[in-house]
């Protein structure tokens, strides 16, 4: 091809001709790269020729004009394939700037903007389209769609349960970015956080964000496996450095990040630079554990403010390329909003400190200030820990943290956290029916240190899971079936656990397992 495009005259008008039908045909074949490589040196060569031509020969500035629209439309859709959005838009626009209702580019234009979370914007572009004669259905359907979308952005109103219900199989929903009643603001612990701006109740989503990159694969044995991981991390790392030089607001999002230090030196952004439709595009030319060998590795920004802790409020799960964020548990406006960022149930101290230095930080919850000044000032609960580790009876262990807080004056909430602390005892105890008959006079009952436990550390599944068991066993043990508050609980903690996204009654039964 090169050979053959050089003899011919730099704009000629066989060498357009020639470089618009091999671009068009690469973008038949899906060969996206090289297509918009021919595209860009049609369409810098056609504009050369139109101000060349300037002022002499209307027709044929009229239809070198045309072929530059379509060349600026293709390009746009060869871009978008790539999800290169940003770019997209940008020849979209230059596109429109002939003719301004080019259906093709309208349509191309939409999308990129629905790829963009632009929901209305996009639906103003659908509109148009709709006028011109060669609209078909799916016009309408873009149309319905962005108004779900918008719909769902603006309220948070999704519903999962069905997807949920069939184990995370099938196609994954689409969502649309959410963001509740958040800002950001300096966090007393760490640098800046999110923090409710209304009271928010448990289950309500706060946030749906998509990733500016996402990796995801499955690890193979452990020397492959790492191996694997690594080349992960670098196309993670490729594919944010990417969308970053693709995309002005990108920069801005990934540059407004903590590195974790100088923590204290950050700007505080506001929120609305994380709302698609109030953002303006400006272009710039320059664990879902179901397999353990599952690796993904993603970047969302607006979720990369939230900060740990070791009684979190909020969980945080991903679906496709979302995070999605909700409240764990009752959340009061002005509140900080932070999710644990590991496994904070049945993790003392020590454990959990390790937990946090892996991650590259110090964590300055108020649980882990209130477990270390414990700790530090009481002997028996080390010795208690190292008895723990030697594998004492879970009956008699739970008993001791239990008269142990009677003498350390831990009341009220505090009980809690230690019994979240040590809750691996506890979860054996009210498991066994053994260790039940020797020491359930002696200790709590299941209910009541579940819902110490919710109280300070949110809803959990493994919660969940001794409420539901301990509902059963009562119905079992020959009880008429259980209280509509009992039942009511279970559902409250289902909804901290799964979200609101669970919002049919009966498909949080079954999911909790109550039918
Ligand atoms: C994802 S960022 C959270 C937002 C961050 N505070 C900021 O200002 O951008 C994670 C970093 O925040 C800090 N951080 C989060 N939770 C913390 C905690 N409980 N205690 C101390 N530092 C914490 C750590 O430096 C951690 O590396």
């Amino acid at each position: 091809m090169g050979g053959e495009q050089f003899e011919q005259k730099e704009g000629s008008p066989e060498l357009l001709q020639s470089l618009r039908s091999k671009a068009t045909e690469l973008l038949f074949r899906e060969e996206w790269e090289e297509s918009i490589q021919l595209y860009t040196k049609f369409i810098d060569l056609s504009r050369t020729k139109i101000t060349k031509l300037a002022g002499s020969d209307p027709d044929s500035i009229h239809k070198l004009k045309k072929s530059l629209c379509l060349a600026l439309c293709n390009r746009a859709e060869a871009r978008a394939r790539l999800h290169d959005s940003s770019e997209a838009m940008r020849d979209c626009d230059q596109a429109l700037e002939i003719e301004n209702t080019h259906f093709k580019t309208l349509l191309c234009k939409g999308k990129a903007l629905l790829g963009l979370s632009k929901y209305s914007s996009a639906l103003e572009c659908f509109k148009t389209a709709l006028l011109d004669p060669q609209a078909s259905e799916s016009v309408t359907e873009y149309m319905e769609k962005c108004k779900k979308l918008e719909f769902k952005a603006k309220t948070g109103a999704f519903d999962l349960s069905d997807w949920i219900l069939s184990g995370f199989r099938g196609i994954t929903p689409e969502l649309a970015e959410f963001i509740g009643s958040v800002e950001i603001k300096k966090s007393e612990g760490s640098g800046r956080g999110l923090f409710a701006t209304k009271n928010i109740v448990v289950g309500t989503l706060i946030l749906v964000t998509r990733a500016v990159a996402t990796e995801r694969g499955i690890l193979g044995s452990e020397e492959s496996g790492e191996k694997a991981q690594m080349i992960m991390w670098k196309n993670f790392v490729e594919e944010v450095t990417k969308s970053v030089r693709r995309c002005d607001r990108t920069r801005r999002l990934v540059s407004s990040l903590s590195t974790g230090e100088e923590e204290e030196k950050l700007e505080i952004p506001d929120i609305s630079l994380f709302r698609p439709e109030e953002a303006s595009e400006t272009y710039d030319d320059s664990k879902q554990d179901l397999n353990k060998e599952y690796y993904g590795i993603g970047l969302w920004t607006l979720a990369s403010f939230i900060n740990h802790s070791c009684v979190p409020n909020a969980r945080r799960v991903h679906v496709g390329d979302y995070a999605v964020v909700h409240a764990s548990r009752d959340i009061k406006a002005g509140e900080e909003i932070t999710s644990a960022y590991f496994d904070v149930l049945s993790s003392p101290l020590e454990k959990r400190k390790e937990m946090a230095e892996s991650w590259g930080f110090s964590c300055k919850c108020s649980r882990c200030k209130f477990e270390s000044l414990l700790s530090v000032a009481n002997q028996e609960i080390r010795e208690f820990e190292m008895g723990l580790e030697r594998g004492v009876d879970a009956g008699n262990a739970v008993y001791t943290v239990e008269e142990g807080m009677k003498r350390w004056k831990v009341k009220g909430k505090d009980k809690g956290l230690l019994r979240a602390s040590y809750w691996g005892v506890y979860e054996e105890v009210y498991n066994s029916e053994r260790l039940m008959r020797r020491w359930g006079r002696k200790v709590p009952t299941m209910e009541v240190v579940v819902d110490s436990v919710c109280d300070v550390i949110g809803s959990d599944e493994r919660l969940l899971k001794m409420l539901v068991e301990g509902m059963k066993q009562k119905k079992n043990g020959g009880c008429s079936s259980s209280s509509i508050a009992e039942m009511e609980k279970v559902l409250k903690l289902g909804k901290g656990v799964y979200s609101k996204v669970v919002s049919k009654k009966k498909a949080m039964k079954t999911l909790v397992g109550l039918e």
